[in-house]
């Protein structure tokens, strides 16, 4: 079967199609670093140019074959178009002759392997740096298999963008009181590590307007790029990284960069800036290392669990929003909670997928692509086209909402823009008799040097209610929650297991297939033995039998789970 996906973009903008925020446009002859100020300007002011910017944003990129893909004479099966492209995946007929099955796929963007980190950083993030100064929050995340590329497309991400947003800081909002500040962690094993703090471990916390705070992390008020670049080179080296068959510097941990700009109060220096916007980096581990789970050593199969966990629920998460469900399951893993900024409220995401072009890696190329097309289903105003081909993972047209109305209490840009400054005031209205509600800490604030830790909430200084912000555990307790969250994580794992399941039943009917092929080949030949080839039917008939007796038995108690689990979310008030 030919799988087509016809997928148009919300909006399509080539790499030259440059706005008038392009501060290294080579077009104007301008300097790096000397932005055209009025352009800018107008550019700020024109709120219609900032609200066009994609709330969700997909680009695909693909990289060059690899030695060891081309020491294997691993073919390139990737062409690319200008924000299309084609996976030609060789199969095998019954008769075992070989055809190419073609793949399709459209989004906003397609980015070849000729193309330069310079050139992701225009299509991706340098779109949505001024809106950060809008009271936005923005995410940028690679997926991809093992060795695709993820960290060498997301590492120069956030220097540019800081040099950005500094030099907007500098010329167009000069004097504002903007201030910069860094933090970077990771999420490995489903904990939380400050990767600028000796590995710290940190909590999460949520207040009453669910807003999710990384107790005890560390960030740096800066001004200057040199000192982010010593800051993401100390966190990268922080990072764990171990040895996967594909990449011997595979990402084991999920690491969430952050550049958040603050504003002080009507200038009072001596008051906690408050955030105006945020821009989050997120270098997710391999997906197929979630599949590692058959290794011997116990460490890397429970990390790949979990990393299979936290993408499952990812994955959950968008298929929540996508089926117009009220219940988001953000608590399906630490990712997902992290995450929850960027898909509430005044939020704008870019995904990049990265992709090998290689033969070898087919298969995980198509998942990347397919999970990609989901997310590109759930953007706003989205005018997906399918063929009537379209594969069973396509999305219908029809489940197209918009994020912020199907997502339950959690705070939207409505409330923020209508009192951004007075975000403090808001938490403050959190009920005082919740109980673990805890005060915000005053800033150790210093001026003496460029780099400042500005320690938001530090752990070990968390007090009971005065008046000022509460803060409470992310509600373990609330066993209204924990019981559907506990329920889905388990269904996530059966969910991955009915798939493992039914691959190795695909792969053993080719083998099954190639066998009955041989056997029909022999029953031709003269003086062919009747008995052996009547047992040996019998013999595949039966294997092919249990196994699909095996998959529908398995697929009918995943239904049963899924009502079950549909059951337990809509009486818990969901
Ligand atoms: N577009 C590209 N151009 C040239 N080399 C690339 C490109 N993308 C990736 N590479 C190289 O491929 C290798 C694997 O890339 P990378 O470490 O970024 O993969 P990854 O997806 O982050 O893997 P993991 O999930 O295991 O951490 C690296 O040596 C990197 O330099």
């Amino acid at each position: 079967m030919m799988v087509l996906h016809y997928f148009q973009p919300v909006r399509g903008r080539s790499i030259d199609d440059s706005y008038p925020y392009n501060l290294n446009n080579k077009q104007t002859g301008r300097a790096p670093g000397l932005p055209d100020n009025n352009l800018l300007k107008s550019f700020v002011a024109d709120k219609e140019k900032t609200s066009s910017v994609a709330k969700i944003k997909v680009v695909v990129r693909k990289r060059p074959l690899n030695k060891k893909e081309l020491a294997k004479n691993e073919e390139d099966i990737i062409d690319t178009h200008s924000n299309s492209l084609t996976v030609h995946e060789t199969k095998l007929k019954v008769d075992l002759t070989e055809y190419v099955e073609k793949h399709e796929f459209v989004f906003d963007a397609v980015l070849n392997e000729e193309v330069s980190n310079d050139e992701v950083y225009h299509e991706t993030v340098e779109p949505i740096v001024p809106i950060i100064f809008q009271r936005t929050k923005a995410t940028c995340f690679a997926y991809g298999q093992t060795g695709s590329g993820k960290t060498y497309t997301m590492k120069p991400l956030p220097l540019k963008a800081s040099r950005d947003i500094l030099r907007l800081m500098h010329h167009t909002y000069r004097n504002q009181g903007f201030q910069l500040f860094v933090s970077f962690f990771e999420i490995y094993g489903g904990k939380l590590y400050d990767l600028l703090s000796d590995r710290k471990k940190l909590c999460m916390r949520e207040d009453g307007k669910q807003q999710v705070c990384i107790v005890g992390l560390q960030e740096y008020k800066v001004s200057d790029v040199e000192t982010i670049k010593d800051l993401i080179e100390k966190g990268s080296a922080t990072r764990s990284t171990g040895t996967t068959g594909a990449n011997e510097e595979s990402s084991r941990s999920h690491a969430i960069l952050q550049l958040a700009i603050k504003r002080s109060v009507d200038g009072n220096e001596s008051k906690p800036p408050r955030l105006v916007g945020k821009l989050s980096f997120i270098d997710l581990a391999g997906s197929e290392r979630g599949a590692d789970t058959t290794d011997n050593d116990k460490q890397t199969r429970m990390e790949g669990a979990e990393i299979n966990k936290s993408l499952l629920a990812l994955k959950e998460c968008i298929r929540a929003l996508d089926n117009d469900k009220s219940h988001i399951p953000f608590r399906g893993s630490k990712l997902t909670e992290v995450l929850r900024d960027s898909f509430v409220g005044n939020s704008r995401t870019v995904m990049v997928s990265c992709i090998s072009p290689s033969s070898g890696s087919c298969e995980h190329t198509l998942n990347t692509l397919r999970y990609a097309d989901r997310v590109k289903s759930l953007s706003k105003g989205n005018t997906s086209k399918k063929d009537g081909l379209s594969s069973t993972l396509n999305l219908k047209e029809s489940t197209t909402v918009p994020l912020s109305s199907v997502l339950p209490a959690a705070s939207t840009f409505e409330d923020d823009a209508n009192d951004a400054w007075a975000e403090q005031d808001e938490r403050d209205d959190f009920d005082a008799s919740e109980e673990d509600s805890y005060e915000l800490e005053k800033p150790i604030w210093k001026e003496n040097g460029k780099l400042e830790p500005y320690n938001f909430i530090s752990e070990d200084k968390i007090h009971k209610p005065n008046g000022q912000t509460k803060w409470r555990d992310m509600p373990k307790s609330n066993l209204k929650n924990s019981h559907s969250d506990n329920d889905l994580n388990v269904l996530l794992q059966e969910e991955e297991d009915l798939v493992n399941a039914h691959r190795k039943q695909v792969e053993e009917t080719m083998n099954i297939v190639k066998e009955e092929m041989n056997l029909l080949v022999e029953a031709d030949q003269p003086g062919n033995q009747l008995d052996d080839y009547v047992a040996r039917l019998n013999a595949i008939l039966s294997q092919k039998a249990a196994g699909i007796l095996q998959l529908q038995n398995r697929l009918a108690h995943f239904q049963k789970r899924l009502k079950e689990h549909d059951v337990l979310v809509s009486s818990s008030g969901y």
